[in-house]
């Protein structure tokens, strides 16, 4: 299980602090998959990097992360290698980057694994890279090839591949599927749901794709500006949103109906988070905006199982504060 407790992550830049995710809470259940959504430089590769504690050196930490009741955030490198790839790992989204050149599948497999049991030799390694590969749909006998000689939904294949090479019981995928065509996309969230449930995995799904979280999350989580705006049931989150800013993500998804030929968009930008609105962030761009929203950030309120970051919901009846963010439902 992961917990995240008023995360933030604020980076030293010329123009200022930008503070990229700001006091950010949730769970993420043994066997659960949470899809984290929102609009580019919302913060969510971020979170992503901070869980795995890949941050770059002008980033600050603060706030807690347990993952399987160890906390990460006091782990030191030297502990954080270890758990790297062998209890939770992050698949990247363009492996035409990520994955080096100039050596060969199985010496990509060889490194991961003995990097941590140094024991094993080099023969098993790679056998135990041929299984994985077989279970992601390639054949191991192109162990021997370079990954410029695959396509680019094989690459992302094998860059799943190496991720579970170790049964990690925690997955973060920043962006599985953006560098890919449809039908590749398609076929890779199927490949990810087949292998999160044969290697009983827990998720954190990055991505700006509605559609790719409506198949393979059980929750979802709405970010804007550095906030977690939303967190509830993906029903809920699709059936039944409550934040505008969810309201208004979901009415600007492409419809192939042709009825619905006017594409809704949401006015505005996102603000820049070195200098981020007094109040609600979302507020210059609201519809519902109330005077509070422009001058004191929203609390938390757990309305009809949905955890909202809006002051809409201040007087709503069922409604409870909460301090610390992820619904423990
Ligand atoms: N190393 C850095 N130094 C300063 N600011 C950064 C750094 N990395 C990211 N940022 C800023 O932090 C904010 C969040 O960026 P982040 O990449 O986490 O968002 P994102 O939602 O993942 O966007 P995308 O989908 O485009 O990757 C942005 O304003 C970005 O410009």
């Amino acid at each position: 299980m992961l917990e995240v407790k008023n995360l933030k992550v604020y980076y030293k830049s010329e123009e200022g602090i930008i503070k990229a995710v700001d006091d950010v809470s949730f769970n993420v259940k043994d066997g659960e998959t949470l899809g984290l959504v929102g609009e580019s430089g919302c913060g969510k590769s971020t979170l992503g990097q901070a869980i795995m504690k890949i941050l770059p050196l002008n980033a600050r930490l603060y706030g807690e992360i347990q993952l399987n009741g160890q906390n990460i955030t006091k782990m030191n490198e030297k502990q954080m290698r270890e758990i790297r790839g062998r209890d939770i790992t992050m698949i990247f989204q363009d492996p035409m980057t990520s994955l080096n050149p100039i050596m060969k599948v199985k010496d990509l497999f060889v490194e991961i694994v003995r990097a941590h049991f140094p024991d094993i030799s080099e023969q098993k390694a790679i056998e135990m890279g041929g299984s994985v590969l077989k279970d992601v749909g390639i054949d191991p006998s192109r162990m021997n090839q370079y990954t410029f000689q695959f396509s680019g939904g094989m690459r992302q294949r094998v860059m799943i591949a190496l991720g579970l090479v170790l049964k990690p019981s925690f997955v973060i995928s920043d962006e599985p599927t953006t560098s890919l065509d449809v039908i590749v996309q398609a076929q890779i969230i199927e490949l990810m749901s087949k292998l999160r449930d044969e290697y009983q995995m827990s998720m954190l799904l990055i991505t700006h794709d509605l559609g790719v979280v409506a198949q393979l999350a059980d929750k979802i989580g709405v970010m804007y500006a550095g906030h977690l705006v939303e967190i509830s049931s993906k029903e809920n989150i699709y059936y039944n949103p409550k934040h505008p800013y969810t309201k208004a993500l979901l009415d600007s998804i492409p419809n192939t109906d042709i009825k619905y030929k006017d594409l809704k968009y949401i006015p505005g930008s996102p603000p820049d988070l070195g200098k981020p609105p007094k109040g609600c962030r979302f507020a210059p761009r609201c519809e519902y905006a109330m005077d509070i929203c422009h001058e004191q950030e929203p609390k938390s309120f757990l309305i009809e199982g949905s955890e909202v970051k809006c002051w809409l919901y201040e007087n709503s009846q069922d409604l409870k504060h909460v301090n610390v963010g992820g619904t423990n439902d």
